[in-house]
């Protein structure tokens, strides 16, 4: 008995759970991070929780992130199972598909999507990012009080039109859209705890569709997105057999690639459908956490603005070509890469999940371990970024000269670990360099005023989950041009969107 029980007394360490259920009932998972915070505290860099039998892993540190995540990827990049999402997606969502045993499916969806999204095929997009900040930021400043809207919905179109080569999206009503976001949102909520019965209780996945509602419309779905996302992807890939002159698109390259991938048409329907419940949510957060940031941290803004001014202008509007000149922007970005590592959108980062047994300092962590790296804690771990690490400081990032300390340096955890790293970070990266440079260009950000015409400055603290995102409590802001001319050079920037060939094929 010794040795069968020799590797459980050797779990790493944390609290005590109650019999069966283990620590679901301590672990709430709308303030996951803040509890993992004081885990980390009272036992250390990684810390073992029973979720109904189910092992947890918190991984607290970056020292045990590289060694587990990144150094034994092999081992865990596994993905959570879901019955029911599985039902879903066909076990094709580019981000929840298993790594499986012989990772087939996986190697040619990561191969593909690193493709189509490397920083070369990702410079194609940058006019459709500029275009749509212009229109984001010219909708923000005509109608602040849906600020957030438009930044959903230029985030939303910059993804569905990189993936599709479709025009802009107009409005947050627009169907293709709204059938996506719904599709969405109900599978990140199949993966909470207790959402279905058949996840603690798999027999019941025995039963036949007609007597099990979940599985029907589970089925029903995955039926109705495969045929839309087959159709939207043949729409490219036609273009591409026949010779047609067409414009880049995710679907196009992965088309033009698709012999040499060995990926089919319905996998490739399926890694581009996906795309945009990775890429939407994240990115709009993050923009909103940087306008939150600026209403903070008004001398930052301040800065930033001197910079845009002596390097850009105030003649015309920034874009990436700016990027090499404009280091104080790209040190807003890395803080903000913002609110990447000053507010991570995912505080928990998506689990990865053990396929084999392993002992790590001396500690067993047993196969089918769910693995949750603690983004937020390692963002701010004082002995990487230092004892200010809690403050929003873009200088941390810049040398003496006022130039970017370490290019290579990423300067966050935001973007994941190993095998499983998020593909879209390129995108990702030049989208919020030319938000964040349009925005502070043309208008002061301040906060929002009560009837009394008194700013009332969101709490600091203030943060909500949604899914697996953090975002800041709604609030209010007051967007004003921040020079005479502004309003006209937007405008003229924003009417020779609206005269492009990409947008006229939207009327
Ligand atoms: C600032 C915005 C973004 C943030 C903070 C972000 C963050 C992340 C994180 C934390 C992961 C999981 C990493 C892990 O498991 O270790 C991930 C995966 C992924 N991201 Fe992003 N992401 C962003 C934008 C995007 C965009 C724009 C796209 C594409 C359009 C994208 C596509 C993906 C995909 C496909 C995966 C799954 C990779 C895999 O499992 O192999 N992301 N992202």
């Amino acid at each position: 008995f010794g040795i069968f029980r020799k590797p459980y007394s050797r779990l790493p360490p944390g609290p005590r759970g109650l019999p069966l259920v283990g620590n679901v009932f301590q672990f709430d998972p709308v303030k996951a991070w803040h509890l993992c915070e004081e885990y980390k505290r009272k036992y250390g860099p990684i810390v073992y929780l029973n979720f109904f039998g189910q092992p947890v892993v918190v991984i607290n540190t970056k020292k045990v992130a590289y060694d587990l995540l990144v150094h034994r990827a092999a081992n865990y990049s596994d993905r959570t199972r879901s019955i029911v999402g599985d039902y879903m997606t066909g076990g094709m969502n580019s981000g929840l598909i298993r790594y499986g045993e012989l990772q087939v499916l996986w190697r040619k969806f990561r191969r593909s999507s690193q493709f189509a999204l490397s920083p070369k095929a990702i410079a194609q997009y940058q006019s459709l990012q500029q275009d749509e900040m212009v229109l984001m930021t010219y909708g923000m400043m005509y109608d602040p009080d849906h600020w957030t809207e438009e930044i959903s919905r230029a985030t939303s179109s910059i993804v569905l039109s990189m993936i599709y080569d479709l025009p802009p999206i107009k409005s947050l009503s627009d169907p293709f859209l709204n059938k996506i976001g719904d599709f969405n949102r109900r599978l990140s909520e199949v993966f909470y705890p207790g959402a279905h019965l058949v996840e603690l209780l798999p027999i019941l996945d025995y039963l036949p569709a007609w007597l099990a509602k979940w599985k029907r419309d589970a089925i029903k779905d995955f039926r109705f997105f495969s045929a839309l996302f087959q159709k939207m992807f043949r729409v490219n890939k036609e273009q591409v057999v026949s010779g047609e002159e067409h414009r880049a698109s995710f679907c196009a390259t992965i088309a033009e690639n698709q012999e040499k991938m060995a990926i089919s048409d319905l996998e490739c329907a399926w890694l581009a459908g996906s795309l945009h419940g990775a890429g939407h949510d994240t990115t709009y957060t993050m923009i909103t956490w940087a306008i939150f940031a600026m209403i903070h941290f008004p001398e930052v803004q301040r800065r930033a603005q001197q910079q845009l001014d002596e390097v850009v202008g105030r003649s015309r509007i920034p874009s990436l070509a700016d990027f090499k000149h404009l280091p104080y922007i790209r040190a807003i970005v890395q803080e903000a890469r913002l609110v990447l590592r000053w507010r991570p959108v995912t505080p928990l980062g998506p689990t990865h999940y053990s396929v084999e047994d392993d002992y790590y300092e001396g500690y067993y962590i047993p196969k089918g371990t769910f693995c949750m790296p603690n983004i937020r804690s390692m963002n701010y771990d004082s002995e990487i970024y230092g004892p200010d690490a809690g403050d929003f400081k873009p200088d941390r990032f810049l040398d003496s000269c006022g130039n970017i300390k370490d290019e290579n340096d990423e300067g966050h955890f935001s973007y994941g670990f190993g095998y499983r790293d998020c593909v879209g970070r390129h995108l990702a990266n030049n989208a919020l360099f030319i938000a964040v440079s349009m925005l502070l260009w043309s208008m002061k950000i301040e906060p929002g005023k009560d009837e009394n015409g008194k700013n009332v400055l969101p709490d600091i603290n203030s943060e909500e989950m949604d899914g697996f995102m953090i975002r800041p409590a709604q609030f209010r802001v007051t967007l004003s041009p921040r020079f005479p001319d502004v309003e006209m050079i937007l405008r003229q920037a924003r009417d020779d969107v609206v005269s492009s060939e990409r947008y006229k094929r939207s009327d």
